[in-house]
């Protein structure tokens, strides 16, 4: 592992740790720019740190929050990012509908839905050669994938576009992903990777074999990594 990431003692630390960092950094780029764009990660580590971001008093009014990645299913299925994160925060805290930006997902046309929310990312930040996120939050499999970027699968090669569909064989299905530039073009992107089934996968993204095809999170140059051995309860 990199010299200077050291894992934290325990998941409630590395939670903490995280939820005070986002504030911190949220509002401080609030205070700056008068805004705060944060694309968001699915899966169980990330979820427990909206749920602690709903007990904190932040300036929601101001906060823009995005999906890097989303299932091909619908918003009320159980395994949409975008109702696991409006279940652990977005309903509990007064965040305006017009600042929530879901992937407007087509189960029937993937490719239609990602060109869509490409169109409103390309909107949002006008200008921008990638999108200049302030945050982008990012989850990693014991595969090694990060957002929707599977090992081996096409996403992982794109070099233009922001934001994909993506054919993941092992699950016989579509998933929707931010492309690896359009992640690096973050201010700031954090990997929040806990549970011990992850520290092979770990292993292999901190070796030296670049081999992103395999392992997909070696295509991203996080700014912090939150790390730790315990498993998500
Ligand atoms: O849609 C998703 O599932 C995520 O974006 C995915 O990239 C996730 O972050 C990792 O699979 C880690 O998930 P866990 O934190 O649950 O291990």
């Amino acid at each position: 592992m990199l010299d200077d990431i050291k894992p934290f003692p325990n998941l409630l630390n590395l939670h903490q740790t995280v939820v005070d960092a986002f504030c911190e950094l949220a509002e401080s780029t609030i205070s700056t720019t008068g805004r705060f764009r944060v694309s968001l990660s699915g899966g169980s580590t990330p979820k427990r740190i909206y749920e602690m971001l709903a007990q904190r008093d932040l300036s929601w009014q101001h906060i823009h929050w995005f999906w890097g990645d989303e299932r091909n299913v619908p918003h009320d299925h159980r395994d949409s990012n975008f109702l696991m994160v409006r279940k652990a925060l977005l309903d509990h805290v007064p965040v305006p509908e017009a600042n929530v930006h879901p992937v407007p997902v087509n189960v029937d046309d993937p490719k239609a839905a990602a060109q869509q929310y490409e169109a409103t990312l390309r909107t949002y930040f006008e200008g921008d050669t990638f999108p200049q996120w302030d945050l982008a939050l990012l989850g990693m499999g014991d595969d090694a994938h990060t957002a929707s970027l599977f090992p081996q699968t096409d996403a992982l090669n794109e070099s233009e576009r922001w934001f994909v569909e993506n054919w993941v064989e092992k699950f016989d299905a579509f998933r929707y992903t931010l492309t690896a530039p359009a992640i690096n073009s973050a201010a700031q992107s954090w990997f929040l990777i806990a549970g011990e089934n992850k520290q092979d996968a770990l292993a292999k993204v901190f070796s030296n074999q670049h081999e992103p095809q395999l392992y997909p999170s070696q295509l991203v140059t996080p700014s912090r990594w939150f790390i730790c051995a315990d498993a998500i309860a």
